[in-house]
């Protein structure tokens, strides 16, 4: 398989800012990037995300409004590697009418820039706006257009690993497509200082929180799986305070795994043991939900990685195709854009203009949960995890909301390899104690 992902050539150079044993670039490499610069007139700042800025930029040329992102290369001021600018090129080649395409990349005051085609709006946007009435006809389209855009990748060998409602853009037609697709395996973890991706964490599947080293397309399907929960729900579904707490938020709702459900999972490198708890209905988790709707759901949120429902399978579940269908996109209810000016035209330059922020700061952008609570439908599942609190207390967990969370989003591709079998042992419960610790260090 390593024969046909050029992601997997080279595992040793997924982080630009940290690896010193790649080729360096030359001039020389950068040079036929950097003349793209001049070809873009910046405009606004459209908001700040784990990488850097993004600006809304007009394309000299064609007029085409873009999406900007300036990614810091942190003390690598030399430019990116070879290794980066062959994933890059890789990303570029990546066209499906449900992901974000990567226009251009270049270099500039020591600042990686990535064009993309500007996008109106987000899905997180869509959830969270509630003069909007999503229909299950509605919802089914927004899955759909998620898992036609995940299929695609995953056809070409490549996964998203950091799906979540922000990374799922809408344009003026409606149609969502995927967006920062390979940007955690180029840029490696994001700065801890960051905020934003202490969300992701709700979209982890439970083998990325058992610390697996080898997971595969299953833990998109699992993201998808919160998202489609999402919809329904119109809040985050499973919103853990911290990886442990994320695993309590996830028995709670599906129950224990047991070892006939999950046999791999005792020989996790993070595996704890948590009490059991037995899976409340599903139905009342998700009371509006179809029964076509319901029986997908639980095949996305499969334990077993290997039993989990593909993107492909999910995507011919009877639940796409009985009734209702799904809406098409452009009748899709739509947030008031962010842009007034979507369709600007050169001649509506005035470079003179200060940048503006439009989105606001992230905090403020999303629903934060009281302390380890759920709401509404999942409000009963809460009450029934204090056997959490009791291992979060012995892991010596912090789970203060406030406090920066290390996410390690790595970009990533399928593992081939056979998963290790470590044993469960002293060590490694003081390991998982030693990385909680870690993941709530503040940052200095
Ligand atoms: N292609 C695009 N078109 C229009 N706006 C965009 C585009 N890409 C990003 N944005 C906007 O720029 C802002 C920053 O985006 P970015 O993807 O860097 O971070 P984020 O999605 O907010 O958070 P995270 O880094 O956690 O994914 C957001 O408001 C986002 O909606």
């Amino acid at each position: 398989m390593a024969k046909d992902n050029p992601l997997l050539e080279d595992p040793s150079t997924t982080n630009i800012h940290n690896d010193t044993t790649a080729p360096q670039p030359t001039k020389l490499d950068l040079d036929p990037l950097k003349k793209v610069a001049g070809k873009y007139l910046k405009r606004e700042i459209l908001g700040e995300g784990t990488y850097g800025v993004v600006y809304k930029a007009i394309n000299k040329e064609t007029g085409q409004t873009v999406a900007i992102k300036k990614i810091r290369l942190g003390k690598q001021k030399e430019g990116v590697n070879f290794t980066a600018l062959r994933e890059i090129k890789l990303l570029r080649e990546l066209k499906d009418p449900n992901i974000i395409e990567l226009i251009d990349a270049y270099p500039h005051k020591g600042n990686l820039h990535l064009v993309f085609e500007f996008m109106e709006t987000d899905l997180e946007a869509v959830i969270r706006d509630r003069n909007l009435f999503l229909s299950p006809a509605d919802i089914k389209s927004y899955l759909q257009m998620t898992l036609k855009g995940l299929s695609y990748c995953h056809k070409k060998w490549v996964l998203h690993r950091d799906m979540k409602p922000n990374n799922l853009l809408i344009g003026p037609n409606g149609q969502l497509k995927l967006a920062d697709f390979g940007l955690a395996r180029l840029f490696g973890s994001p700065d801890r200082r960051f905020t934003h991706q202490v969300f992701a964490r709700w979209y982890r599947a439970p083998e990325l929180l058992f610390g697996t080293k080898q997971y595969g397309s299953g833990v998109d399907v699992w993201a998808a799986a919160c998202i489609f929960a999402e919809l329904l729900l119109r809040r985050p579904f499973l919103q853990g305070s911290s990886d442990i707490d994320q695993l309590g938020k996830v028995f709670a709702a599906f129950g224990t795994p047991t070892a006939s459900q999950w046999p791999d999972m005792v020989y996790l490198p993070d595996y704890v043991e948590y009490q059991y708890v037995p899976a409340p209905p599903l139905r009342s988790l998700f009371p509006m939900a179809s029964d076509d709707a319901i029986d997908l759901i639980a095949k996305m949120f499969t334990y077993d990685p290997k039993a989990r429902i593909s993107v492909l399978q999910a995507l011919e579940h009877r639940y796409f195709s009985s009734a209702p269908l799904p809406t098409i996109p452009n009748k899709l209810p739509r947030p008031v854009p962010k842009q007034e000016h979507l369709n600007s035209r050169v001649s509506d330059f005035n470079p003179h203009e200060g940048p503006t922020v439009l989105s606001p700061p992230r905090k403020s952008r999303r629903i934060m949960p009281e302390r380890g609570g759920f709401e509404g439908n999942a409000f009963q599942v809460d009450k029934n995890d204090d056997h959490v609190s009791a291992i979060r207390q012995a892991a010596g967990e912090n789970t203060g909301r406030n406090g920066p969370a290390m996410m390690s989003v790595d970009f990533s591709i399928f593992g081939t390899k056979p998963p290790n079998r470590p044993t469960i042992n002293s060590a490694d419960r003081t390991h998982l104690k030693r990385k909680l610790d870690l993941e709530f260090q503040q940052p200095e």
